[in-house]
């Protein structure tokens, strides 16, 4: 019904439906012309305001709210009415608005997911209308669709189990999609996969808009997932999806079940293991420890943290260690402490980061029958501690402590989220270490008072390489998403690090920066989709002009009436 030439779009829609789709409605900045062209006159107030005008007009209506939830609310009903504002607003104020579209805000969003919900956004796929999957995407309404992140709600940040109100997470991941990484939101799809809940309170909830029902596991949930991406593949054949916030049984399952089957990956391994590599490097960059002499303590061996000690495994092989010397470097501690051969109870996806016995036979221990996390920074003096468990404080003075004693600077990364799961807070890591930890964390945290100035501490988060993969691999047509591409983003945001220049700078550039950081990771990514032979038919020299071509930028086209 809307044909767009040119940077002009000629639509036979009406007034109301102008106004009523959030991809078109320009609300007040709708010119005289096109108020003439479309009846607008009287649906609108008289003042023609200008994009800029509009988003001075919406900042200031959401600072005078009071809490972040409130503005929440408010950029999600912005983004359900005018898209073209909302990321004119999301672009130009990334710092200030990404602890409210994505973490930590977004986690009590998910939370309160029902109580909030107002139009429907995305697509809610559930097992009762597991038979009609085909029929609900093949709705015309989805033709541009290039980018999909797909959740089942099971394991939101580290909230746990949020049902149907996980589609927060998908919706906020796209919203940097398009902010930072310039898709165009009629490409984007969120999709949550209801299969039920085991969160009580939800359960429970009357008011709850997801299936009431316990979650469907098993050979019932693989069905459905099969179901599920067959349906996708066969609607869009070189869709990019992401899988995110699924539970450590499922996520790398499903990883390593469809990664050869179509242009995927899973951000919280994947996407995590490489800002985590990033920022590592560019850590080492200012202390001076190769990586080949690095010792890697990670609290959390579920996803995201044997996604990591993958990623980093394999940047110590390129830096010349041996395959066995590599694998003895890593100290993954779960709930039962230290990953040890011969333990009961662990996932295929652990089995290759586990701790040799010998090798641990004489460390002094605090109980004989638990290598526990602070016996694991005595003995084996790790030279990096990172946090993916989602247990707050779990990163203790004597932990840290013992970490600032075996390094002259440790590197600490808590990066859990939302920031109330954080394993350690910025402040208390930079007092127990005299300030000399090199920190980063999963969600914003206020700045630290370093050397008597105030220290902004670096987000090590996926943001600053998910919005540049999919960008990298949609621009050149990429048929997979490899772990070379990752460790390709992992190097390009290494090397976009302000400590580069000067040691006492940041590790990472500045959230303000992440649409040039997801441009620089797109260019990476997409060179090594063409040197691994998954890039069709693009010359080298084309790469950049087609990745700058493929980001959007928040402005309004002219409308003009379709005649007849
Ligand atoms: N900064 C970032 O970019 C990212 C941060 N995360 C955060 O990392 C956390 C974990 O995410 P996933 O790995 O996907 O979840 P997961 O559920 O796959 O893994 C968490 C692991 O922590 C373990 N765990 C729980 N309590 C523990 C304890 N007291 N001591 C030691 N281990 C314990 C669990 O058994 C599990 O193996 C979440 O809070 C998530 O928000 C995840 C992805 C990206
Ligand atoms: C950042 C992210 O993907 C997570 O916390 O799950
Ligand atoms: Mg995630």
């Amino acid at each position: 019904m809307s044909e767009t030439s040119g940077a002009s779009i000629t639509t036979a829609l009406s007034a109301y439906e102008l106004l009523a789709d959030p991809q078109l409605n320009k609300g007040t900045a709708f010119s005289e012309a096109e108020r003439d062209a479309f009846d607008l006159h009287g649906l609108l107030p008289p003042s023609v305001l200008t994009l800029d005008e509009q988003v001075s007009r919406r900042l200031q209506a959401l600072r005078g709210y009071e809490t972040d939830l409130e503005r929440y609310a408010f950029l999600r009903e912005l983004q359900d009415t005018n898209e073209t504002l909302f990321y004119a607003l999301l672009v130009g104020n990334l710092e200030e608005l990404l602890p409210i579209v994505y973490t930590p805000t977004v986690g009590a969003g998910c939370q309160h997911f029902s109580r909030l919900f107002r139009k429907p956004r995305g697509l809610f796929l559930s097992i009762p209308h597991q038979a009609r999957i085909d029929r609900i995407l093949a709705h015309p309404r989805f033709d541009a669709v290039e980018a999909i992140v797909v959740t089942d709600g099971e394991r939101i940040l580290g909230l746990g189990d949020q049902g149907a109100g996980g589609m927060g997470i998908p919706i906020g991941k796209l919203s940097l999609y398009t902010g930072c990484g310039g898709l165009h939101p009629a490409t984007t799809l969120p999709i949550l996969l209801d299969v039920g809940t085991d969160n009580p309170d939800c359960l429970a909830d009357p008011l709850y808009i997801g299936w009431r029902n316990e979650r469907v596991r098993g050979q019932e949930y693989d069905d459905f997932i099969e179901a599920f991406v067959s349906a996708v593949v066969k609607r869009w054949p070189r869709v990019l999806l992401q899988w995110e916030d699924f539970a450590k049984n499922n996520a790398t399952r499903m990883l390593d079940r469809y990664r050869d089957r179509l242009c995927t990956f899973n951000d919280d391994v994947q996407g995590t293991a490489a800002v985590a590599t990033g920022t590592l490097l560019s850590a080492i960059n200012v202390t001076g420890v190769p990586l080949t002499e690095q010792r890697v303590a990670v609290l959390g061996a579920g996803s995201a943290g044997c996604g990591i000690a993958g990623l980093i495994r394999a940047a110590m092989r390129d830096a010349g260690l041996s395959e066995s010397e590599a694998a003895t470097r890593f100290f993954m501690v779960d709930r039962d402490g230290l990953l040890v051969e011969g333990m009961s109870g662990l996932a295929p996806f652990q089995m290759p980061f586990l701790q040799n016995k010998a090798a641990i036979a004489n460390w002094k221990l605090d109980h004989p029958d638990r290598v526990a996390l602070l016996d694991v920074v005595r003995n084996a003096k790790p030279t990096v501690l990172i946090g993916v468990s989602g247990q707050a404080g779990a990163f203790s003075e004597p932990v840290v402590r013992a970490m600032a004693e075996a390094n002259q600077r440790p590197v600490i990364f808590p990066l859990s989220n939302p920031t109330s799961r954080a394993e350690a807070t910025p402040v208390d890591i930079e007092a127990w270490t005299e300030g000399r930890a090199l920190i980063g964390v999963g969600s914003p945290f206020p700045p630290i008072t370093r050397d008597g100035v105030r220290f902004k501490v670096d987000q090590t988060n996926n943001s600053y390489i998910f919005p540049g993969v999919g960008l990298g691999a949609l621009a050149v047509g990429a048929a997979r998403v490899t772990d070379g591409m990752f460790m390709a983003a992992a190097k390009a945001l290494a090397s976009s690090s302000p400590a580069r220049n000067n040691p006492k700078h940041n590790l990472l550039p500045p959230v303000s920066a992440l649409r040039d950081v997801a441009l620089t990771v797109a260019l990476a990514v997409a060179l090594q989709a063409h040197k691994e032979g998954q890039v069709k038919d693009i010359p080298l020299d084309q790469i950049e002009a087609r990745i700058r071509a493929k980001m959007w930028t928040p402005r309004y086209a002219p409308y003009q009436r379709a005649k007849g």
